[in-house]
C-alpha cells in the first residue's frame, strides 16, 4: 500500500471575505495555486491570511467570489464535503487515544476497511519517520511528534489540497527547522497540493515553490522565493522579506528598460521598472553591498559585529546608514575605517515612491 495523491490545483476568483458588518479581512483576491504546489500565504499579524486558508477548507465562507479546487466549484459546499486537509498549530490530537488511532481516525469515516485504516495509518505514520510509536499516548511524544502525528493524520486522507496553519509556531527553533524539511520532503515526493500559512519570512523561503505576501486583506506580491527576495515590487515586501537597505539615489537617465542611478561619483545600471529620471530609493539586500569596492561611494564602518558566521557591519555614508555582511571573519574592519562601498550584482532594485 502506498499513500498517493490526488493533488488538485485551487483558484481564487475575486474573493472577498467580510465578517460581521464592516471587517473586510479578504478584499478581491485572485489567486492561482498549481497542483503538487507548496505555496505559502505570509504576511503579518491580521493581513488575511488564516481566513484565506480557513476559506479553503470550507471553515469560512466566502462573502463574494468564487473558490475552484480542480475543476469544482466549491465556494458553497461545507467543509465536510471537500476534499482538504488540515493541520492545525496546535496539533489538535485526541489526549485519549494512541498515535495510531489518532491518524486512523478520519480513515474511519471514509469506507475504509479496519485492515485497511490499520494499514493505510501505519504507512503514513511510517513517511513522518514515527515508526514503531503507534502505540504512544500523544503525551507520551515531543512537541515535534506530535506535530508529525498531525501530518500524517492529515496525510493518510490523501486530500486534493493540505493545509499548514502555522504548524510550527509551537516547536523550538532546531525543531521547527527539522519538521520544516520533513513536510517539504514529502510534499515533493508525494507531489502534494499544499498552502501553507505563516509570518516567518525565513521559514516562507525555505519551503515555497511561491509565496503569497498579503497586507491589508489583499495580494502585495507573488513570486518563487527567490523573485521576491531579489525583485521586491514595493518598500512593504523589501522589508518584510529578508533584510533590506533603502537608499536615496537620483536616477541620472533611463534608456529603454534601463535607467542609470548616481550616488556621489558612483554610477550605476538597473532596471527602470518604469520609474522615471529623479529622486528615488533602492533597496539592497546586506549581503549585496560590497565593501572595499573599487568603484563605489564613501561609507565609515560605524559598528562592527562578530556573529561567528560573518562579520555584520553597520556603514555611514552622507545620506545615511545601512547594514552589510561580509563572509570574512578572520580580518574584519575596525570601526572608524574609511571604505569605497560598491553593488554586487543583482544589487539594488529601484522602487515605486509610497
Ligand atoms: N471570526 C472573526 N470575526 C471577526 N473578525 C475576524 C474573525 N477572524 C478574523 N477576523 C479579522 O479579520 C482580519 C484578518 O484576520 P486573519 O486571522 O485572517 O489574519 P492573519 O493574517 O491570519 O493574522 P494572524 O497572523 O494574526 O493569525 C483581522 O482584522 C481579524 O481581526
Amino acid at each position: 500500500m502506498k499513500i498517493s495523491s490526488k493533488a488538485a490545483p485551487v483558484s481564487f476568483q475575486n474573493v472577498s471575505k467580510v465578517y460581521g458588518r464592516d471587517v473586510l479581512a479578504v478584499d478581491d483576491v485572485n489567486l492561482e495555486i498549481e497542483a503538487g504546489k507548496l505555496v505559502t500565504l505570509l504576511g503579518p499579524s491580521g493581513c488575511g491570511k488564516t481566513t484565506t486558508l480557513r476559506m479553503i477548507a470550507g471553515l469560512e465562507m466566502a462573502t463574494s467570489g468564487r473558490i475552484l479546487i480542480g475543476d469544482a466549484d466549491v465556494t458553497n459546499l461545507p467543509a465536510t464535503d471537500r476534499d482538504v486537509s488540515m493541520v492545525f498549530q496546535s496539533y489538535a490530537l485526541f489526549p485519549h487515544m494512541s498515535v495510531l488511532e489518532n491518524v486512523s481516525y478520519g480513515l474511519s469515516f471514509s469506507g475504509f476497511t479496519k485492515a485497511e485504516t490499520r494499514e493505510r495509518a501505519l504507512v503514513g505514520l511510517d513517511l513522518v519517520g514515527l515508526k514503531g510509536f503507534d502505540a504512544r499516548l500523544p503525551s507520551e511524544l515531543s512537541g515535534g511528534q506530535q506535530q508529525r502525528v498531525a501530518v500524517a493524520r492529515a496525510l493518510v486522507l490523501e486530500p486534493q489540497v493540505l493545509l499548514f496553519d502555522e504548524p510550527l509556531s509551537n516547536l523550538d527553533a532546531k525543531l521547527r527547522r527539522q519538521v520544516r524539511e520533513d513536510i517539504r520532503a514529502i510534499q515533493k515526493d508525494l507531489g502534494l497540493t499544499v498552502v501553507y500559512v505563516t509570518h516567518d519570512q525565513e521559514e516562507a523561503l525555505a519551503v515555497s515553490d511561491e509565496i503569497v505576501v498579503m497586507r491589508n486583506a489583499a495580494i502585495a506580491q507573488i513570486g518563487t522565493p527567490r523573485q521576491l527576495y531579489d525583485a521586491p515590487v514595493d518598500r512593504f515586501v523589501a522589508d518584510f522579506i529578508g533584510e533590506a537597505n533603502l537608499l536615496p539615489c537620483v536616477i541620472e537617465a533611463v534608456a529603454g528598460e534601463q535607467a542609470t542611478i548616481a550616488i556621489e561619483d558612483y554610477r550605476y545600471d538597473l532596471p527602470s521598472r518604469g520609474i522615471p529620471v529623479g529622486p528615488a530609493t533602492m533597496a539592497v539586500r546586506p549581503s549585496r553591498l560590497v565593501i572595499g569596492a573599487k568603484d563605489g561611494f564613501h561609507a565609515k564602518v560605524a559598528k562592527a559585529t562578530y556573529v561567528g558566521v560573518r562579520m555584520e557591519y553597520t556603514l555611514e555614508a552622507v545620506f545615511g546608514s545601512m547594514f552589510a555582511v561580509q563572509d570574512d571573519v578572520d580580518t574584519p574592519l575596525e570601526v572608524g575605517t574609511e571604505v569605497t562601498v560598491g553593488f554586487a550584482e543583482k544589487g539594488p532594485v529601484l522602487l515605486p515612491e509610497g
